[in-house]
């Protein structure tokens, strides 16, 4: 297991450039299973997961090639549904989430598809009944297994129906929108996820001749066609990388622009670090933020803590919590920090207070942090990394605190964020991995 060392204090300065998004990305290369002909996806980040799911697709016999760096086309004409139930592909299945979002496009293409409980994160309890209850409202079997589930479409094919999501499940949208698309007649869903992943997938489906509308919204109505064409789309950049860069920016003290941030695309994401007291300057579609020695966190408008919470889109994103409660560390003034999804997100906060911050976990899913303002920094220890946004969250820590730091298990961080090490070298901080 790698680790990153840490020499944190230094002021960073420069540029950077978010990599394309990794959770559209995972949606995005799904797609392409929905059609024989060629998609070409640009913006594709170098990451853990991403090239874990590009390798499960070549398991399927999609033929994939690197067309430039980030840039791949994807051709599903010769899938062998075979490989479904190969050790290899279960494997692999199993150690990422996005393989979930396999199951819609080759039930409602090929009939029948089966899938191991995906991986990703152990940051709580991670259901998927949403994918599956509205795989049976297509008109879908499901046969449950702990170990693999089996999904099969009736002889006709999935119909069109009316899904009320019991929960905005992110994934779960996903999947159902990419099964509806091929289904017969209408499929409306309601309370459907909207994060930018999902209205880029449904834009590009829409590219590759899909008829969704509500595109953006938690109503999406699909009318299903018999054929998808091959389209050529490019991934936005990672919300969630834009916001740990600002995170880490504040830390650190350092100015930095972020490049190319498709602003239109970053919902609340600004608003709330801009809560959080840091200074972020628009610059056409790059976000500037200076120097600054101190930050205050606002307060409610009578006079009350400020609660920084995650919510489904157009909320803030759960992804982000762990770098909020960060950069909250270092503020001046409190917060309370509310994980509503997930159970098991804040337990890294023990590293924290390790380090010096102060934070009172209230319960699994809140903490009140009490910033210190910069007048007294955190101070470097080794760590591990428990998942992937607590990992970031940890590696912002460990730059703004000073002396060497270790963080152990950085393959969670390698798993979203490309090449982190030499990126922020650039930037002028002293890190590197070693073994
Ligand atoms: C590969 C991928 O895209 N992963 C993202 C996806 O995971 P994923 O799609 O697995 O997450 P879901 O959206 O299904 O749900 C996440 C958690 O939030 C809870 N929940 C969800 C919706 C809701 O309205 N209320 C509620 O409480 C669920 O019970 C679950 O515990 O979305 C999550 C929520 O944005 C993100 O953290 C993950 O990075
Ligand atoms: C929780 C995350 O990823 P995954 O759903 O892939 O575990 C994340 O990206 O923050």
């Amino acid at each position: 297991m790698a680790s990153f060392e840490i020499y944190g204090g230094n002021r960073l300065s420069g540029e950077i450039i978010p990599q394309g998004a990794k959770n559209e990305a995972l949606q995005v290369i799904c797609a392409t299973i929905l059609t024989s002909e060629k998609v070409t996806i640009s913006n594709i980040p170098d990451i853990r997961d991403v090239n874990k799911l590009i390798e499960l697709l070549q398991l399927l016999g999609v033929i994939v090639t690197r067309e430039t760096a980030g840039s791949y086309s994807f051709q599903a004409n010769q899938v062998d549904m075979s490989k479904l139930n190969t050790p290899e592909f279960v494997q692999q299945a199993t150690s990422l989430r996005g393989s979930i979002m396999l199951v819609g496009p080759l039930l409602t293409r090929f009939g029948i598809a089966t899938i191991p409980h995906p991986g990703g994160d152990k940051i709580g309890r991670r259901r998927t009944d949403t994918h599956y209850i509205g795989f049976q409202k297509l008109g879908a079997e499901i046969s449950y297994d702990p170990e693999k589930t089996e999904v099969t479409a009736p002889s006709g094919g999935l119909q069109g129906a009316y899904i009320l999501l019991d929960e905005a499940s992110v994934t779960g949208t996903a999947n159902l929108v990419m099964a509806a698309v091929l289904a017969k007649g209408k499929t409306t869903l309601f309370n459907a996820a909207c994060e930018p992943y999902l209205f880029q997938l449904c834009t590009m489906l829409n590219n590759m001749g899909a008829h969704i509308s509500g595109v953006g919204s938690n109503l999406l109505t699909i009318e299903g066609v018999a054929h998808l064409s091959g389209c050529e789309h490019r991934i936005l950049p990672d919300i969630i990388e834009i916001g740990s860069f600002i995170g880490l920016a504040a830390m650190t003290r350092s100015d930095i622009t972020i490049k190319n941030v498709a602003k239109e695309h970053l919902g609340i994401t600004p608003d709330i670090f801009e809560r959080m007291g840091i200074s972020l300057v628009f610059q056409d579609d790059d976000i500037y933020i200076p120097t600054q020695d101190h930050y205050r966190i606002q307060r409610f408008m009578d006079g009350s803590i400020m609660t920084v919470a995650d919510a489904p889109w157009p909320g803030f994103t759960p992804d982000l919590i762990s770098v909020a409660l960060v950069v909250a560390t270092q503020a001046k003034g409190s917060v309370l920090i509310h994980q509503k999804m997930f159970e098991s997100r804040l337990f890294f906060v023990d590293k924290l207070i390790d380090m010096g911050a102060q934070i009172i976990l209230c319960d699994p899913h809140r903490a009140v942090v009490i910033g210190l303002n910069h007048e007294q920094p955190l101070r470097a220890t080794r760590m591990t990394s428990p998942d992937i946004r607590a990992g970031v969250a940890l590696l912002i820590a460990a730059l703004s605190a000073e002396g060497k730091s270790i963080i152990d298990n950085i393959e969670q961080i390698d798993r979203g964020y490309q090449s982190i090490d030499k990126r922020l070298q650039q930037l002028g901080a002293d890190i590197r991995r070693i073994d």
